[in-house]
């Protein structure tokens, strides 16, 4: 914390004249032009509000903040030290002028004046100096504690009022909430419209949020990127913060007019209140953030109060989150293949690479476990690409041994599938293995693929201009959309393992199933169903002229070891 300040709530005592928050709030130009960043431009001599829009990195603009910060510290103090010389120095002068007066004829009165004159001057130079050092050093204190974007407070000074309303709540026996809310698919905006529509998105967020809240002991503060927290210091019953998360969820969802932009955006709040969920501002931020993303699980534009089961979900993730960065570190993954099958010879045509995650003697753990972290804590597109080069250089390296492994199937995420650089990092893993592009297949879900349609087919166009083929996993549980079979280019459908499954003794699915491989067929795709697991499910697949399959009927995945050893013999 830096300030001693003992009032919580929208004070204006400590604040300098000019730049108080509902100010900096009010139109976005108001906040983009505001006093404070404009004070912090010229002073910093750099910071303008051009270089800010451009530089949208927080933790840059932190930096500078402290920079500029420690500066006007420097200069508050040479100010202080240059008025304290100057008194002195004149009244150094105007002493030697007094005593000059009593040695006879060594001094006139015009001396004397001019001694006085000089000595004036100094006093007031001296007085805008301190002026001015103290001016500055407001503004400074002022920006250590809010936010340069929005002009909301900031997070240490959130975590001063928040203090402040835990100790008044213990005090008079209240209850304090608190609530933090990101915006739902930000990045979105970001990476479509640019960092500048952005920020104003941002401003335009900070202000509504303002503006909802009407006491003035409440506090909205920013606590970076598109995270805000707001605190309801004075709340008599739990459903109050409720009704305010469903007041900020609706003045949100209205269009932010950005520019020639009408933009829509949600929320997610998670809500943790004193002392009922805990005891000090620590604990309480933890588990409001813990509470929010519950809410973004729970599909998002939405709010969710704190449990204490979410702790233990909190807990879990931590230590999935902290395995799964070990594993990346430390080789603790490793790919196990599973073989599939043509099913009217048996004859092994290609695997389906699977990743484990090791942790010492325990048995592997399975993606199904770690997958969902790593798609949360941001892993996924680094374990993405060790999957895809390992299993590229695991094949290129059979291929040269002589194994014909046939095609190696690698599963990808939406989220990698549609982040940055997606397409050249699968160029750079052919090339650096050297593994044919003709023997990598890629298998993505309908629902990823079905994000973003028009992003989507330019990236299968260029998977395909590299001649990498492509594969519908799950196919059936999804939009099983024709639109999309005939405008993307598929190879491979791959039968959702659910429905073989079933083909014992469900008709339904057995419809299902015959209708997927005579609608791969008439559409010139080929088809595999997953999961086959009895010699019944494989005769009604054979029947209906499935041309692959793969399951625990013929092999389970298996170590590459193992599937090199297979390979070998058959
Ligand atoms: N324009 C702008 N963007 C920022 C600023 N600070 C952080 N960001 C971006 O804000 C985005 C935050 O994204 P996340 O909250 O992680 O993800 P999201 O897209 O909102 O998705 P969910 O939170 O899962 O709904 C990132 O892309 C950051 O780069 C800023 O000051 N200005």
């Amino acid at each position: 914390m830096r300030r001693k300040n003992l009032t919580p709530g929208k004070d204006t005592a400590r604040q300098p004249a000019k730049t108080r928050e509902s100010r900096l709030l009010s139109p976005h130009a108001a906040a983009l032009n505001s006093p404070t960043t404009h004070a912090a431009a010229l002073l910093a001599g750099k910071q303008t509000a051009d270089q800010r829009e451009e530089n949208a990195d927080l933790r840059q603009a932190t930096a500078e903040l402290r920079q500029v910060t420690a500066d006007l510290r420097q200069a508050t103090a040479d100010l202080r030290q240059e008025s304290a010389d100057r008194r002195q120095e004149a009244a150094d002068q105007s002493e030697d002028a007094a005593q000059a007066k009593v040695q006879p004829g060594a001094i006139t009165e015009a001396h004397l004046r001019e001694a006085n004159e000089r000595l004036v001057v100094a006093t007031i130079r001296a007085h805008t100096m301190t002026e001015a050092a103290e001016n500055a050093s407001a503004e400074m204190s002022y920006m250590a504690q809010h936010d340069f974007l929005t002009g909301l407070p900031n997070r240490a000074l959130l975590r001063e009022r928040l203090a402040q309303s835990i100790a008044l709540g213990q005090r008079h026996g209240k209850r304090v909430a608190l609530m933090y809310l990101d915006l739902d698919h930000f990045k979105h905006i970001n990476d479509s419209l640019g960092h500048a529509v952005g920020d104003q998105l941002l401003q335009s967020a900070a202000t509504r949020l303002q503006a909802c809240l009407s006491r003035r002991s409440d506090t909205v503060s920013r606590q970076g990127g598109d995270e805000f927290v707001v605190l309801l210091a004075e709340v008599e019953a739990v459903q109050d913060a409720a009704v305010t998360a469903e007041k900020l969820l609706t003045v949100m969802a209205a269009p932010h007019l950005i520019g020639a932009h009408r933009l829509h955006v949600t929320l997610s709040i998670g809500i943790s209140l004193y002392p009922d969920d805990g005891q000090d501002a620590e604990t309480m931020i933890k588990n409001a953030d813990t509470a929010m993303y519950h809410a973004k699980k729970n599909g998002r534009g939405t709010y969710r109060m704190f449990t204490s089961d979410m702790n233990e979900h909190a807990v879990a993730r931590r230590s999935g989150e902290e395995s799964l960065h070990q594993a990346l570190e430390q080789h603790g993954l490793v790919l196990h293949y599973q073989p599939k099958v043509n099913l009217q010879t048996g004859a092994i045509t290609g695997a389906e690479a699977l990743v484990r995650l090791r942790q010492g003697d325990q048995p592997l753990v399975y993606p199904s476990t770690f997958v969902n972290v790593a798609e949360n804590c941001g892993l996924i597109v680094p374990l993405g690409k060790w999957v895809l080069s390992e299993a590229c250089r695991q094949t290129a390296e059979w291929l040269q041994a002589g194994l014909d492994i046939g095609q190696i199937a690698v599963n990808v995420s939406a989220v990698e599938f549609h982040g940055a650089g997606f397409l050249a990092g699968v160029r750079a893993v052919l090339d650096d293995t050297g593994l044919a592009p003709c023997r990598l297949e890629l298998e993505m879900t309908e629902s990823g693929l079905m994000q973003d349609t028009a992003p989507t087919s330019e990236i299968l166009r260029g998977l395909k201009t590299l001649g990498v083929q492509i594969a519908i996993d799950d196919f059936g549980t999804g939009y099983s959309s024709l639109s999309y079979l005939r405008s993307f280019p598929i190879d491979t459908l791959k039968i959702d393992q659910s429905f073989v499954k079933d083909i014992d003794d469900g008709s339904e699915e057995k419809a299902i199933v015959s209708a997927i491989i005579a609608m791969g067929k008439s559409l010139k795709l080929h088809v595999i169903a997953e999961g086959i697991e009895t010699p019944q499910q494989l005769a009604f697949l054979q029947a209906h002229h499935c041309a692959e399959g793969q399951g625990y009927y013929f092999n389970r995945p298996l170590p590459a070891e193992k599937f090199a050893a297979l390979l070998k013999t058959t």
